[in-house]
């Protein structure tokens, strides 16, 4: 029998329909969504007279128009609001496995809860409205992103054209060393192979340094791996990956738990499966990460200087950078640990999982945020997260420290509620894309882990983490 990747069998077992150029209908186990890429969806399906194929299937959440803050208000934006409610009014009308409307106390950005919530299990095809859906991929999951109009066609029909991929290994070998996190990896990573290194494939995160993470730290790699390029991203299943859905709402549970880690434990890449290609990587050379530019690929370790556009011999490369340090408001060659920061935004569903605040608070700890920076946030990525962490006091930690405690949702991460950026504000932020406005109209983002910034928050500019006494 030919060896298979974990690829080619999340693939097959999937296959509905297969063309002989490679395009195949895939059938569809999961579909979360949210309030901004379904409410046309739903409607063409209404327009067309046609119902869910299968209601069972749907988990959804408002998250990305949710304020974080004063709930009791509502949501003040009319265009946030209707969006809101329609995606309310939409749900109560077809159903839901679950729904987590705004205010729930299990509410939460959508790639946080299915998980939190074990809607996402190994083996699956998820899929969400959502380019970030990668994230759920940590579970041996085959998650794709799609377009609203690819919601509104596995609404009607539960399947998803797909054609396959390419498969690439990336194997890190090695172990971190203190202070450095999943975070910093996926980021290095990209930093080796570009935002387009990964187009094409769909990426596998393998060897002893992501054997090592918790599944918090490989959501976090997975929810990046669409900045590298690639359609999916994840990882095999191991113990780690059956201990953390011990219990949850939605794993199975009694003798279908049994049979379902028995499956789940085939969801590995066969020792000698061929990859199209393989990316190495030493754990142990990667630094606490800051990006500088306007795409995640623009990054260095917190020890480096900001680089120079003659330091790229690609015209393009170096026209890029340029027009990255204007708009990033830098001078080349400034080192990293110099710039100063004006906010922290600690959230997003890259780092705000429990494991992401834990690291945070354990910095912040008996520390206080600088004078210069405006605002520092701490926004929980669940209700649930939020409840756990209250419940390890957390929460006053950060607050004693100077930053806000908020209510879950997208927040800061991208301009579509009442947090943002105001122009040339600059941000250390735990999200996953840093182009320009992404924060907010002329903000300015370096994506780094939740303890760098913690780091930054207290030094008032970036600044290694590896240098506190945690
Ligand atoms: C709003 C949504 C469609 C978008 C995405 O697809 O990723 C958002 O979540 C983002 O992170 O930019
Ligand atoms: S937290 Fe950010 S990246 Fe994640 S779904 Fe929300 S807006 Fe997209």
């Amino acid at each position: 029998m030919m060896s298979k990747t974990l690829y080619d069998k999340l693939w097959e077992s999937h296959v509905v329909h297969a063309e002989a150029d490679g395009t195949a209908l895939l059938y569809i186990d999961r579909h979360l969504v949210h309030e901004v890429t379904s409410p046309q969806a739903f409607e063409g399906l209404k327009l067309s007279g046609r119902k869910p194929w299968r209601v069972s299937s749907i988990v959804a959440t408002a998250d990305h128009n949710t304020p974080t803050d004063h709930w009791e208000q509502g949501i003040k934006d009319p265009i946030s609001r209707q969006q809101v409610e329609t995606l309310d009014a939409n749900i109560h009308e077809v159903g839901a496995l679950a729904y987590f409307p705004f205010k729930d106390k299990r509410q939460g950005i959508v790639h946080v809860i299915g998980p939190e919530q074990g809607a996402t299990l190994p083996g699956m095809t998820v899929v969400c409205g959502d380019s970030h859906t990668s994230t759920h991929g940590a579970f041996a999951c085959l998650a794709h992103g799609i377009g609203t109009s690819e919601v509104e066609h596995v609404l009607a029909t539960q399947c998803l054209l797909q054609k396959k991929s390419k498969s690439m290994l990336v194997k890190i070998e090695g172990k971190v060393g203190a202070g450095v996190t999943a975070k910093d990896i996926v980021l290095a990573l990209i930093g080796k192979i570009g935002t387009a290194g990964g187009t094409g494939y769909a990426i596998e995160f393998g060897g002893s340094a992501i054997r090592a993470l918790t599944m918090e730290g490989r959501m976090t790699v997975c929810n990046m791996a669409i900045e590298a390029g690639a359609r999916v991203g994840f990882v095999a299943v191991d113990e780690t990956t059956i201990e953390y859905l011990k219990g949850r709402t939605f794993s199975p549970k009694a003798a279908d738990w049994d049979k379902a880690t028995t499956y789940w434990r085939t969801l590995v890449s066969d020792a000698d499966a061929p990859f199209d290609a393989v990316v190495e990587l030493d754990a142990s050379h990667i630094a606490p990460q800051v990006t500088w530019g306007t795409s995640p690929e623009m990054v260095a370790s917190i020890e480096a200087n900001v680089p120079a556009p003659e330091d790229f011999s690609d015209p393009v490369k170096r026209e890029g950078v340029a027009r990255a340090l204007e708009y990033m408001g830098l001078v080349p060659r400034t080192p990293i640990n110099q710039i100063a920061i004006d906010k922290v935004f600690i959230g997003s569903c890259t780092n705000s999982r429990i494991e992401d605040l834990r690291a945070a608070a354990a910095v912040a700890k008996g520390r206080h945020v600088a004078a210069n920076v405006k605002l520092a946030l701490v926004v929980p990525g669940s209700g649930l997260v939020k409840q756990q962490a209250e419940a390890e006091g957390l929460d006053k930690i950060f607050v004693a420290a100077g930053f806000e405690w908020r209510q879950p949702g997208c927040s800061m991460c991208l301009a579509m509620n009442d947090d943002r950026l105001l122009p040339g504000e600059r941000c250390a932020s735990t999200s996953n894309r840093n182009f320009e406005g992404r924060q907010g109209n002329g903000g300015r983002t370096h994506l780094l882990s939740p303890a760098m910034a913690v780091a930054a928050a207290i030094a008032g500019h970036f600044s290694d983490v590896r240098e506190l006494t945690i």
